[in-house]
C-alpha cells in the first residue's frame, strides 16, 4: 500500500525564539538550522528578516541543503501597496525558498488588532502571497487563530484560507494561537474546512501546548486530513511551547496508526539519533534535558519498580511502548528501595557483576540499600556509591587509606588590607601504609577546602587522582526543622571522560559531603585498576 507523505515543518528559530528566556545569536541560529537540515525536516523557518539584527544577519545567505529555508513575517499592511511594504520587501529581499505569511483570519482580530475591514484583510493576503510567488518564492499562510476565528465565524475564517489558496499559497496553515483548542474541536474544524472544498493535502497544522495537547491537536489534524505539522525541537515556543516534533516524529514513524498510512522526510536511521538531537539542542540553550521527556528522557525507558524490572528481564516490551533503540535511548533499571532481585541482578550484570538469585549476599544488599534509602541515601543518582557499596557487600574493596581526621573551619577576619573576608580553611589527616600525612588548604567555602586539603597529598596515590575534578555537587535538605538530614550529591569525572556520582547523608552538611568525597576518589582508584567503573564512562 502507497503511504501518503506528511510534511515536517520546523518552527524552531521563528516560534522557538518567542519562548521567554531563550535568545538565539546568529551563530546558535546557523548551528541549529544544520541539525535540523541534516535530520531531514521538510521545512526549516529561520525567523523573521527584518524584525531585528540577528535575524535579518541570518537571512543573508540560504542556511540549509535539503529543508526549504524559509522566512516568516506579517502580511502586508493595509493602505500602503504590495511593492511599497517595507516589510514585505525585506521578506522578499531574504536568501530563501519560501516565506510564510502570518495572517489574521479570525474577524474580531481584524477588527481590534488590524484595525481594518474584513475585505481590506482578505486584499491584504491576496496581494501578499501573489508578491511572493512573484518572486519565486513558495508561499505558506500561516491563518493566526484559525480555530477559534472559525467558531465565531466559519465564513470568514475559510474566505481567508481560500484567498490564500487561490492567490497561490501552497499551504494554508491552520493555527490554535491560543493553545486552548481541544483535539475533538480539531478534528471536526479540520473536517468542515475540508468539506468547505479547501484541500487536506494543502493544510497544515500550528499547535500550541496550552492544554498541553499540543501534539494531540497536530495528530488529531492529521487524522482529520492535513498533511503539514508544524512544531519544535523539545517544544519550545510561545507561552507553554508549540508542537512537540521530538515526541510527534517517533509516533508518526513508530505507531502503526500513522506509519502504515503516512511516511516523512527522516530515514529510520536519523530517527535513531533523535535523542542525540534532542540532547544537542538542550545543550545550546545551555539546560538540562527533560529526565521525563517522551522517547528520548533519561527516564523514558527506566523502570524502579521490582515487578517491571523482574519483567523486562524476561521480555523487555512487557513494559516499553517502543524499542529504546529505534530513537536513540537505552533501557535503564534502577536500583532503590523500590527494587526487587530483578533490578538489582540487572544493575550489577551491567557493571559486570554477575551474581546468582539465590546468593544471600544479593539479600543483605537489598536490604542495605532499602535502609539506607530510609535513610536519605539515594542510589538511583549515585552509581558509584551503589558500586562501592556492592562490592563491599559482595566481594572486597581494599583499603586505600583512612581519615583519621578532619577539621573545617570558617572565620570572619579583616586581611592584610584591612579588608572584612571570610575564610574557610581545613585541616585532613590521613594514613596511607601506616604513614600518617596532613594536609592544609583553604577554599571557597568548607567543603570546598575539605575537598582540597582531601585531595592534597594522597602520598603514592596522588598521581592517580591528578585528573579527577568535582563536576556538580547538590545539596538537598530532607527532613525540615531540628530533625533535618543533608544529602550531598556529587558528580565527578577524569581526564578519560568518564564521569560518576557519589551520595553522602548526615544531619551534618559537612560530614555527608565528607562521605560523598570519600567515596569519589575510592571509585576512581577502585576504577584505575579495573575493579570498578566499567559503566561509568555513559
Ligand atoms: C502568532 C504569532 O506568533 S505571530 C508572530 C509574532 N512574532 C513577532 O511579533 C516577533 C517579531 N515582531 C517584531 O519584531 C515587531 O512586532 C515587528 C518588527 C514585526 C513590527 O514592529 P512594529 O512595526 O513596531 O509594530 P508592533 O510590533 O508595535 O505592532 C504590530 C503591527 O503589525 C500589525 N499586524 C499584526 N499582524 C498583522 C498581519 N497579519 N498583517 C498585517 N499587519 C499585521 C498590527 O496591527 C500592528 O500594527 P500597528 O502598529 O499599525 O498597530
Ligand atoms: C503563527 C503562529 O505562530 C500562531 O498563530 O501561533
Amino acid at each position: 500500500m502507497t503511504r501518503e507523505r506528511l510534511y515536517l515543518f520546523d518552527t524552531t528559530l521563528r516560534d522557538g525564539q518567542q519562548t521567554p528566556g531563550i535568545d538565539f545569536s546568529v551563530e546558535d541560529k546557523i548551528a541549529i538550522a544544520r541539525m535540523l537540515d541534516e535530520f531531514g525536516l521538510d521545512y526549516v523557518e529561520g525567523g523573521y528578516p527584518g524584525a531585528n539584527p540577528t535575524d535579518t544577519a541570518f537571512f543573508g545567505r540560504k542556511q540549509t541543503k535539503r529543508a526549504r529555508f524559509t522566512a516568516f513575517g506579517m502580511t502586508k499592511r493595509v493602505g500602503i501597496s504590495a511593492s511599497n511594504d517595507p516589510g514585505l520587501a525585506a521578506l522578499l529581499q531574504a536568501q530563501v525558498d519560501a516565506v510564510c505569511f502570518v495572517a489574521k483570519s479570525w474577524d474580531y482580530h481584524v477588527r481590534v488588532a488590524l484595525g481594518c475591514t474584513n475585505d481590506e484583510n482578505l486584499e491584504a493576503i491576496e496581494a501578499s502571497v501573489k508578491a511572493a510567488v512573484g518572486a519565486g518564492r513558495e508561499a505558506l499562510v500561516d491563518c493566526e487563530h484559525f480555530f477559534d476565528g472559525f467558531k465565531a465565524n466559519p465564513d470568514y475564517a475559510i474566505a481567508c484560507a481560500r484567498t490564500a489558496l487561490e492567490a497561490g499559497a501552497r499551504w494554508v496553515v491552520l493555527c490554535d494561537t491560543n493553545g486552548g483548542t481541544l483535539p475533538s474541536e480539531v478534528r471536526d474544524i479540520v473536517g468542515k474546512v475540508i468539506a468547505a472544498g479547501i484541500p487536506g493535502e494543502n493544510l497544515g497544522i500550528h499547535a500550541h501546548d496550552d492544554t498541553g495537547q499540543a501534539v494531540a491537536n497536530s495528530l488529531a489534524a492529521v487524522e482529520a486530513g492535513v498533511r503539514q505539522i508544524q512544531g519544535t525541537l523539545n517544544g519550545i515556543g510561545e507561552r507553554c511551547g508549540n508542537a512537540n516534533l521530538v515526541s510527534l516524529i517517533p509516533t508518526l514513524m513508530l505507531k502503526p496508526a500513522f506509519a502504515d498510512r503516512f511516511e516523512v522526510g527522516i530515514s529510520g536511521q536519523a530517527l535513531a539519533g533523535i535523542a542525540r538531537v534532542s540532547h544537542a539542542f538542550d545543550e545550546i540553550l545551555n539546560r538540562a534535558p527533560g529526565e521525563q521527556a517522551p522517547y528520548v528522557g533519561a527516564s523514558a525507558f527506566a523502570t524502579k519498580a521490582g515487578i517491571h524490572a523482574s519483567a523486562i528481564a524476561k521480555e523487555p516490551q512487557t513494559y516499553e511502548h517502543v524499542p529504546p533503540e529505534a530513537v536513540g535511548n537505552r533501557r535503564r533499571v534502577m536500583v532503590s528501595d523500590q527494587g526487587g532481585k530483578a533490578n538489582f541482578m540487572a544493575e550489577l550484570a551491567r557493571r559486570g557483576i554477575d551474581v546468582p538469585r539465590d546468593d544471600s549476599r544479593l539479600d543483605t544488599l537489598i536490604t542495605l540499600v532499602k535502609e539506607r534509602e530510609a535513610r536519605g541515601y539515594a542510589y538511583e543518582g549515585a552509581d558509584a556509591s551503589f558500586e562501592l557499596l556492592a562490592c563491599q557487600t559482595l566481594g572486597h574493596v581494599p583499603e586505600f587509606f583512612s581519615v583519621t581526621s578532619f577539621r573545617c573551619m570558617v572565620e570572619r577576619r579583616f586581611d592584610a588590607n584591612g579588608q572584612l573576608r571570610t575564610v574557610s580553611e581545613a585541616v585532613v589527616k590521613v594514613m596511607i601504609d601506616d604513614e600518617e600525612k596532613m594536609s592544609v588548604a583553604e577554599g571557597n567555602g568548607p567543603v570546598n577546602a575539605l575537598d582540597i586539603a582531601l585531595r592534597k597529598d594522597l602520598g603514592k596515590f596522588q598521581h592517580e587522582i591528578q585528573d579527577l575534578v568535582l563536576a556538580d555537587y547538590k545539596v538537598r535538605i530532607l527532613d525540615g526543622g531540628t530533625e533535618a538530614v543533608t544529602r550531598v550529591m556529587i558528580e565527578s569525572q577524569d581526564g578519560q571522560g568518564a564521569r560518576w556520582r557519589t551520595v553522602g547523608v548526615s544531619n551534618n552538611v559537612i560530614d555527608a559531603s565528607f562521605q560523598a568525597l570519600m567515596d569519589s576518589i575510592v571509585f576512581k582508584l577502585m576504577k584505575n585498576r579495573q575493579l570498578a567503573g566499567r559503566v561509568a564512562a555513559e
